[in-house]
């Protein structure tokens, strides 16, 4: 370290306060070997010592065409090679010689970040860095160099270069490409989440660190490389911080599945919603995407219904908020399976932290595990997140339901009275099965199910009994909700969800529309169900009552009104929304 503090004076460095030394893990960093105060300049480094791109390209002009990071690191290489030769000795002696990134972990400390986004990010990270590499193979006819480069050092330099870069733009701010530079001796302080520091380039010829605040006698001087999650800190830097307040998961929304894959990125993209990846964070859910969520479990009527709105000018239809309770809970609904299935993948990896027999691997596995239980942290903040989101609508809706208020089909649009705390990201309560608990209660008293229907209504029950074997009655109960629309409308004065009733029979604009196709279908069910139904013993419908057209009309009102969602016990449930 003296070797590289000599070199740093000579050539005009000044770093009066500060003494290289290293932690009791072995981590080298800065020290104060004298208090430092706000606003004091820490260290300045002449920028004749910057190592850029311009500095690799002048030296390499052939390896242009490859970009900063593959020039950068081919110059390091070849000053490596050169030793006490060349000019940067020094530095590159001070350089670690292996950083423990995951780009060089071994199979077994790959196999400890299975399910995790880093983990299926980084062979095609290492891919695209070999074919970098090929190509400098390729370009470089320089014999020299040629015998020094290989692919572990590539790997090495790549690594430095993502562990110790800064910006480029600090000492050219004009330039509009992205690029890296090093910057000997700034590059020695660690991170520090939100720590208070500046960098400031003085008068374009020194680059300077800055307190932001005291700094006693013995303390280490932290730089703050900025807000990095986890995953960036161990991809780039070889670490992660416990209870990292910076930390995020990514969510990315797949959409190409959906048979309205065009309509709805059309919709997307005129709402300026087209970004499908997300950054989750603790207690904050990014609002865009909740609306884009909205779009997403659009059904048909509501992806029409909305659209017209959006063309006119007269309504104000914003997708920020919700848009209407079934659109709402199935938006929710879908979140929370999408949280749940991420997270179930981590949940069951604890003890595959096994077989550690090196410092190394159980350095390695600290990170990876750290890393890992700030992602499930995470997903189960946000699930809490989801949950109390869910008691407020579903609350919101049975005082709607209660107080009649129930508007026109297809529910898209008519005003939801939800209290302020519903866009707070708040959790007031964390504990999540007791969340599930009043969840599922408030469920079961809002929506119209199978389960209930069949309990309530003897009648009704016996006859589909009749009609499904008991085994049969769980995996149809799309059927029996639409059969039950129609045994229902026989009586709406009698049934529990009159009002309901009263506006789904007057709706026609729908069907008419957009069924065409599903006619077919629908004949094929209704010639199947039309003798279970004329057997005697099922006493469903009065004469005539089950035509073609009921079953359109009923099919038709099941799409736009039902959601699925999983009950307390983890049973996949179908329920009509009735408002
Ligand atoms: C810019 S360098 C800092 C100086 C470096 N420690 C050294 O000895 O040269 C970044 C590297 O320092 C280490 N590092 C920085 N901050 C750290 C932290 N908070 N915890 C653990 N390691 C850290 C990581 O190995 C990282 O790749």
């Amino acid at each position: 370290m003296d070797e590289f503090a000599n070199w740093l004076i000579e050539n005009g460095a000044t770093f009066p306060k500060v003494k290289f030394d290293k932690d009791e893990d072995g981590i080298g960093g800065c020290y104060a070997v004298q208090p430092i105060h706000p606003n004091e300049i820490i260290a300045s480094l002449p920028l004749k010592l910057t190592i850029s791109y311009k500095l690799a390209h002048e030296y390499l002009p052939i390896l242009d065409p490859l970009g900063c990071r593959a020039a950068l690191a081919t110059f390091l290489i070849h000053e490596r090679f050169l030793g006490k030769l060349s000019f940067y000795h020094p530095y590159i002696n001070i350089l670690p010689k292996y950083i423990p990134t995951p780009l060089m972990y071994t199979e077994q400390e790959m196999s400890w970040l299975k399910g995790t986004n880093l983990g299926y990010g980084i062979e095609s990270r290492k891919e695209l860095l070999k074919k970098e590499f090929d190509e400098i193979l390729k370009i470089v006819s320089n014999g020299e160099l040629i015998n020094a480069l290989s692919w572990e050092l590539y790997l090495w330099a790549c690594n430095i270069i993502s562990s110790r870069c800064f910006p480029n733009k600090l000492i050219d701010p004009d330039d509009v490409e992205v690029k890296e530079a090093l910057f000997p001796l700034i590059d020695c302080f660690n991170h520090r989440p939100r720590q208070k520091i500046t960098w400031e380039t003085h008068e374009r010829c020194e680059l300077r660190l800055v307190a932001g605040n005291y700094i006693e006698t013995g303390q280490q001087i932290y730089n703050n490389y900025g807000a990095k999650s986890n995953e960036e800190l161990l991809i780039g830097y070889g670490f992660c911080i416990l209870n990292n307040p910076d930390d995020w998961v990514i969510i990315k929304v797949n959409i190409s599945l959906d048979p309205q894959y065009d309509e709805k990125l059309d919709l997307l993209s005129k709402l300026e919603l087209s970004e499908l990846k997300h950054f989750i964070k603790r207690g904050h859910i990014p609002s865009n995407l909740l609306s884009q969520l909205r779009v997403l479990v659009m059904n048909s009527a509501e992806l029409i219904y909305f659209k017209k709105l959006q063309d006119s000018q007269y309504v104000d239809n914003n997708i920020n908020d919700p848009i209407g309770y079934r659109n709402e809970l199935a938006m929710l609904e879908t979140f929370s399976n999408l949280l749940k299935m991420k997270l179930e993948v981590l949940l069951g990896r604890d003890n595959e932290f096994i077989g550690i027999s090196s410092a190394r691997e159980s350095e390695i596995a600290r990170n990876c595990k750290i890393y890992i239980d700030g992602q499930k942290e995470i997903l189960t903040n946000a699930l809490a997140i989801i949950y109390s989101k869910e008691l407020i609508i579903l609350k919101a809706a049975l005082n709607d339901s209660k107080s009649n208020r129930i508007l026109k089909l297809p529910f898209v649009c008519n005003k939801i009275n939800i209290n302020d705390n519903y866009n707070s990201n708040d959790t007031s309560f964390n504990d999540i099965n007791s969340l599930i608990l009043a969840k599922d209660d408030l469920l079961n008293s809002l929506l119209i199910t199978t389960d209930k229907v069949m309990k309530f209504d003897k009648t009704f029950s016996n006859a589909i009994n009749e009609i499904f074997s008991k085994e049969l009655i769980d995996s149809e109960q799309d059927t029996i909700l639409i059969l039950y629309l129609i045994y229902e409308s026989q009586h709406i004065e009698k049934s529990e969800w009159m009002l309901f009733f009263n506006v789904a029979v007057k709706y026609d604009d729908f069907y008419t529309q957009q069924y065409e196709e599903k006619i077919q279908e629908l004949t094929d069910l209704y010639n199947e169900l039309q003798p279970l139904i004329c057997n005697p013993n099922v006493k469903l419908f009065d004469k005539d009552v089950f035509s073609i057209d009921k079953l359109i009309w009923s099919t038709c009102i099941f799409e736009i009104c039902s959601i699925t969602f999983t009950n307390k016990n983890k049973k996949q449930c179908v329920g009509i929304v009735p408002l």
